[in-house]
C-alpha cells in the first residue's frame, strides 16, 4: 500500500498572536491546511491519506473536510506532542486499521508547505518505492554556519549543503523498527523525521524540492504565501 500522512499536529506557536494553530489559517480562500490536502488527493496512487492534527481541533479539521474535500481516502487521526510523535501516530492508526505489509510505504508531508507539487510528490513516491527513507531537500543558497549562539563551530562547504523540506518518505517497517531504537534524547535532538533512520544507519535517498516549497512558520512567510496566491490567480 502506498499512504500518504500530512502533519498537521503543531500548535504553530512561531506564527504568534492567531486565534488557531497555524494550519487552519485562511491562505487565500481556504485553510492552509486544504490547499495541501488538495494537492494530495490528485495523486490517485494513494491508498489512504491521513490528516494527523491536535486533539482539541479534531472536530473543526472534520468540518474542514466535510466542507471542502470530496475524497474519501481522507482520513483524520490524533496528533503527538511533537512532530515525530505525530507522524508515530499515523503509522499507529496505519498498523490498526490495516496492518502492516513489508511493501507498505508512506509519504509524509508537513501540513504548511502548500505550495507542494505533483513532480515532488511523484518523485517521493518513485523514490520510496526503491529506497527505505527519502528526503525531499534544496541546494542551500545561503551559507549554512554551524554554531552556538556567541562562536561559529564551522562553516561547512555550501555546494555539500542542502535544505530540508517534505515530504520525508519511508519504507514503513524501516521506519518502525528505527524509531524503536531511538533513545530519548535521541528522539529530542530532532527536527525532522529522516534523521530516525540516519541515526539506525540507513541510507537516504534525496528528491529535489523546489524554493516554492517552502513552510509557512511566520508572519512573514503567510504574506509571501498570500502574495504567490494572489500572483496565481
Ligand atoms: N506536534 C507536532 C508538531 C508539528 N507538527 C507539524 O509539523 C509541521 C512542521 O512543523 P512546524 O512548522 O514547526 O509547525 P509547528 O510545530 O506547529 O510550529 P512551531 O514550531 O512554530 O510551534 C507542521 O505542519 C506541523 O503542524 C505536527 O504534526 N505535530
Ligand atoms: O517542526 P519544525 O518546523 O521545527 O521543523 C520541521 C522541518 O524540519 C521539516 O519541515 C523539514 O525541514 C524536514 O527536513
Amino acid at each position: 500500500m502506498i499512504y500518504a500522512q500530512i502533519l498537521a499536529g503543531g500548535k504553530g506557536t512561531r506564527m504568534g498572536n492567531v486565534p488557531m494553530p497555524k494550519q487552519f489559517l485562511l491562505l487565500a480562500d481556504k485553510p492552509i491546511l486544504i490547499h495541501t490536502i488538495e494537492k494530495f488527493t490528485l495523486e490517485s496512487r494513494f491508498d489512504a491519506i491521513l490528516v494527523v492534527c491536535p486533539v482539541d481541533w479534531i472536530s473543526h479539521t472534520e468540518d474542514l473536510i466535510k466542507k471542502y474535500i470530496t475524497d474519501d481516502r481522507v482520513r483524520i487521526v490524533t496528533g503527538g506532542s511533537d512532530r515525530n510523535e505525530t507522524l508515530m501516530s499515523g503509522i499507529a492508526y496505519i498498523q490498526k486499521q490495516y496492518g502492516i505489509h513489508d511493501d507498505d510505504v508512506v509519504v509524509t508531508h508537513d501540513a504548511v508547505r502548500p505550495f507542494i507539487t505533483q513532480r515532488i510528490i511523484n518523485d517521493n513516491i518513485e523514490a520510496v518505492l526503491t529506497h527505505k527513507a527519502v528526503d525531499t531537500v534544496v541546494p542551500a543558497i545561503d551559507t549554512i554556519v554551524r554554531g552556538t549562539d556567541k562562536q561559529v563551530i564551522d562553516i561547512p562547504v555550501r555546494s555539500e549543503m542542502y535544505q530540508g523540506q517534505t515530504p520525508q518518505s519511508f519504507h514503513i517497517q524501516t521506519l518502525i523498527d528505527s524509531y524503536q531504537a531511538l533513545s530519548t534524547t535521541q528522539k529530542e535532538t530532532l527536527s525532522d523525521s529522516c534523521k530516525i533512520c540516519s541515526l539506525a544507519g540507513q541510507s537516504i535517498s534525496l528528491v529535489l524540492g523546489e524554493n516554492y516549497n517552502f513552510k509557512i512558520t511566520t508572519p512573514f512567510d503567510l504574506r509571501v504565501a498570500s502574495a504567490l496566491v494572489e500572483e496565481r490567480s
